[in-house]
């Protein structure tokens, strides 16, 4: 019997790390096969699948993106459980593995709550799980935002402007934090925190005064104080959620109209998701995929591999999705003291 992997939800880099991973200790050590499942639940729900064989994860830890493909399907809506077991059952697969943000893994623990043999794999460049103390993916998010933020800052300088820079982040401010600190921005807009246009006027014009071009960093879902929702101009996702995105676009305007300093803006957007991991992504997606074999081998049905400090642990599924991994008030306080 094989077993079935798929990727699931936004791409991150690292997923390939993870098939890598999982395949050589399964064929290596424990004498597995695998069958590779074509863009998330879809291909489970479709039968879209294929023999994955260790020769087709060679050399994959380095690169971006997913081999599988990925989509947010909702395997209840192509015929649920029923038609998962019956697909599952047609290609000879006895588990799988899916690894995905929490939707994903929402969707892992309703599969595996009917019986179905499923071990999850956290990823999310948000970092907004909670049962792990990192994913994979956002290490290399905050590279490439910092890096960023960094080259913005020397036009923005060179101009005397202001710079706001929209990182990922729809529920949470991991990356606009990380990214925002290692950078040295002059303020950090995240949704954890609403706060107002006075107050980030405030830090501008209080980085203008001590010669700097002033840098705000802000997360795709950060709502101004007073405002209800988080900007989102461009309709809704597969899963029928609003696709966020053009807050530092509305920002931009307001800020310039109330400091009086030429104001540009950039919304960095996929390019955070994009490309090859960093070398802590390449490291905790394999010990993912290690850790998901030794999961299944050990029959740790409804589990989750996670990290836990520097070990990997497994955590229940259920555990897993109850709640999302904000930033903590004191954790935002302590960056605030930079701001400015
Ligand atoms: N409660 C649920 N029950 C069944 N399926 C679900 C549930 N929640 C989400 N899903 C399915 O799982 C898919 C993946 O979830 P989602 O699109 O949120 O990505 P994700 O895995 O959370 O990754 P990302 O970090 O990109 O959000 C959804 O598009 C949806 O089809
Ligand atoms: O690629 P899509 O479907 O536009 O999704 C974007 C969303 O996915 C994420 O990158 C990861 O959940 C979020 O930060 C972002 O809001
Ligand atoms: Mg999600």
């Amino acid at each position: 019997m094989h077993i079935g992997i798929l990727t699931s939800g936004g791409d991150c880099p690292g997923l390939n790390a993870v098939i890598r991973g999982a395949v050589i200790k399964g064929t290596r050590i424990h004498d597995r096969s695998f069958v590779g499942i074509r863009d998330g639940w879809r291909g489970l729900v479709e039968d879209d699948c294929f023999p994955l064989k260790r020769k087709r994860v060679r050399g994959l830890s380095g690169m971006g993106g997913t081999i599988l493909g990925t989509s947010r399907t909702n395997p209840y809506e192509g015929g649920g459980p029923e038609r998962v077991r019956e697909v599952m059952a047609r290609n000879d697969m006895d588990s799988l593995i899916a690894i995905g943000g929490e939707g994903t893994l929402t969707a892992a623990r309703r599969l595996a709550d009917e019986g179905i043999h499923v071990v999850g794999v956290p990823k999310t460049i948000d970092n907004d799980l909670s049962a792990t103390d990192y994913t994979f993916g956002f290490d290399t998010a905050v590279s490439i935002a910092t890096e960023s933020i960094d080259r913005l800052r020397t036009t923005a300088e060179a101009h005397h402007r202001c710079m706001v820079v929209e990182v990922m982040g729809r529920h949470v401010g991991w990356i606009a934090l990380h990214a925002g600190l290692a950078s040295g921005a002059h303020a950090i807009l995240i949704p954890e925190v609403a706060t107002t246009l006075d107050q980030i006027t405030e830090w501008v014009l209080e980085a203008q005064r001590r010669g700097r071009a002033p840098v705000v960093v802000v997360a795709e879902g950060f709502v101004l104080d007073g405002e209800e929702e988080a900007v989102a101009q461009h309709g809704l996702d597969a899963f029928g959620r609003p696709r966020l995105g053009g807050v530092a676009q509305r920002l931009a305007p307001m800020i310039e109209d109330a400091t009086g300093i030429e104001t540009r803006q950039m919304t960095l957007g996929h390019l955070q998701r994009g490309g090859s991991p960093t070398a802590y992504d390449r490291v905790l997606a394999t010990r993912f995929g290690v850790g998901a074999i030794d999961a299944v081998v050990a029959e740790q049905w409804g589990t989750m591999v996670a990290l836990d400090g520097i070990d990997i642990a497994t955590v229940s599924l259920t555990d897993a999705v109850g709640t999302l991994k904000t930033v903590p008030r004191a954790r935002y306080d302590e960056a605030a003291i930079l701001f400015g």
